[in-house]
């Protein structure tokens, strides 16, 4: 059983497992029950199938489209986080008229958006496509993260920056594949395939509004167990990335960005440095940023740990993170010599460092470890004006031969990101404090060569 304070939730229940109920209050969540309409016209568009998950600001739901017949992905934002969104205008931009096989952006299409009204206030609804989330691949979809994924990702964020957006939370949770399969299912059939689990939502208090809470908090529908037991013809076909959660992104055009929202250990040094070093809350950060988040993510993707060497995670001072970044960048610009020699900080070389990467990369079975390691190396450059973009990325000749896997046929798919962060841990969207890191990765995950 879970208390939330004001509200029972239970018994049972897993917490972190389903969205906080104390934020179905006003100006929070959107109360919704499974089998509710929502959406323009009578009866409403949408009817909620199932829960796909829940992020910080927002709950996401499976849903029939009425109108064109197809399921679809509702993204239902928290009232108070409705009005300064910039989710919809990004996700405008980035709409890619008819798109075709082998044309894909490999980011996530805006299908409609409508505001609904509850107790708690006004809510933004984006309707996209359903994904199969990166971190719930299950180990048949494994098989395939392949160096075409990877060169996908980088497609991807060529076209987001290319389209003038900064995506500011760029790393493996926030990835996913298409499933085009799953228009296959119409409402009844879900139903009858798997059952979702719910847990009943009791008021402690008398001042709860009934109005403003679920009468049932849900369970994830588990899209990867489900393709793989019902669409097993699914994982034939190779795999379409799409990138998702633009809920962090902005427009780069002179205004002053959003607060990053990226986990600490994927974010870029010249967020970082100010933050730690120069109390400085809101550093400035723009599209390279995200290039250095794709650096860190690479090594996540093909190791399922951290990129940085021998982090004690539960006791990590965010301090020390630019010496992390100096090592494995091996540079350390004039403006953070002071800092670095303030602390004391046990170095070695730089070289040595991606030697054991390169070491770890061949042990887990990665096609080319050298390539990868050059290819990372130049996105994990210190001063962000020295970073290749997106576009120039895609011509590294990490990528001359991009439908090969990156994991070799020899190794099974074990091999791949077991132990990539998830649910809860994946989901963290904090402000980067040290609570975040003990989400983001446990102990054993980092490291294991040295
Ligand atoms: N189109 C989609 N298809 C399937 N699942 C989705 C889709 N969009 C989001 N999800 C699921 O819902 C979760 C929350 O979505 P999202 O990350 O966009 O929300 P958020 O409120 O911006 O949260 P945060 O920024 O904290 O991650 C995702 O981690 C994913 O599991």
């Amino acid at each position: 059983m879970s208390d939330d304070g004001w509200l029972f939730v239970g018994p049972d229940a897993l917490l972190n497992e389903y969205e906080p109920s104390q934020s179905y209050t006003l100006g929070g969540l959107c109360p919704v029950k499974l089998g509710d309409s929502v959406g323009p016209g009578t009866p409403p568009r949408y009817r909620i199938l199932f829960k796909l998950g829940f992020g910080s600001f927002s709950t996401v739901w499976l849903a029939r489209d009425g109108v064109e017949r197809r399921n679809v992905a509702l993204k239902i934002v928290e009232a108070k986080s409705t009005a300064g969104s910039q989710e919809l205008n990004v996700l405008e931009r980035l709409r890619a008229p008819n798109s075709t096989a082998g044309q894909e952006p490999y980011v996530i299409q805006l299908l409609d958006s409508f505001e609904h009204t509850s107790a708690n206030g006004i809510h933004q609804v984006l309707v996209t496509e359903p994904v199969l989330p990166l971190l719930a691949l299950d180990s048949t979809f494994q098989r395939q993260v392949t160096k075409d994924v990877l060169r996908q990702l980088i497609e991807g964020l060529a076209y987001i920056h290319g389209h003038g957006i900064a995506h500011g939370d760029f790393y493996s949770a926030n990835f996913g594949f298409a499933v085009p399969e799953i228009d296959r299912f119409e409402e009844l059939e879900f139903w009858e395939q798997d059952n979702p689990r719910i847990w009943p939502v009791i008021p402690f208090s008398p001042f709860c509004d009934p109005h403003s809470y679920p009468p049932y908090l849900c369970d994830n529908l588990d899209l990867s167990e489900f393709l793989s037991r019902w669409a097993p013809d699914s994982v034939e076909h190779p795999l379409s990335v799409r990138i998702y959660d633009f809920g962090g992104a902005y427009v780069v055009d002179g205004s002053a960005p959003p607060r990053p929202a990226t986990p600490l250990f994927y974010l870029a040094p010249e967020i970082v440095f100010p933050q730690v070093a120069l109390n400085k809350e809101d550093p400035p950060w723009d599209q390279r940023s995200d290039i250095w988040s794709l650096g860190v993510t690479f090594h996540n993707l093909v190791t399922g740990g951290g990129v940085y060497p021998n982090i004690q995670v539960i006791h990590f001072d965010d301090g020390q993170l630019p010496h992390y970044m100096a090592h494995i960048s091996g540079e350390i610009p004039d403006a953070w010599r002071d800092y670095i020699d303030s602390r004391p900080w046990p170095s070695s070389m730089t070289e040595e460092f991606w030697e054991r990467r390169k070491a770890l990369y061949a042990q887990r079975g990665v096609e080319d470890p050298a390539g990868l390691v050059r290819l990372m190396r130049r996105m994990l450059v210190l001063d962000p004006a020295k970073r290749p973009s997106a576009q120039e990325l895609l011509d590294d000749p990490y990528f001359s031969d991009s439908a090969k896997n990156v994991v070799g046929s020899a190794h099974p798919p074990t091999l791949l990101p077991t132990d990539i962060p998830r649910g809860e841990e994946a989901l963290s969207h904090e402000s980067p404090q040290i609570s975040s890191l003990d989400r983001i990765e446990s102990p054993t995950t980092v490291d294991t060569v040295r």
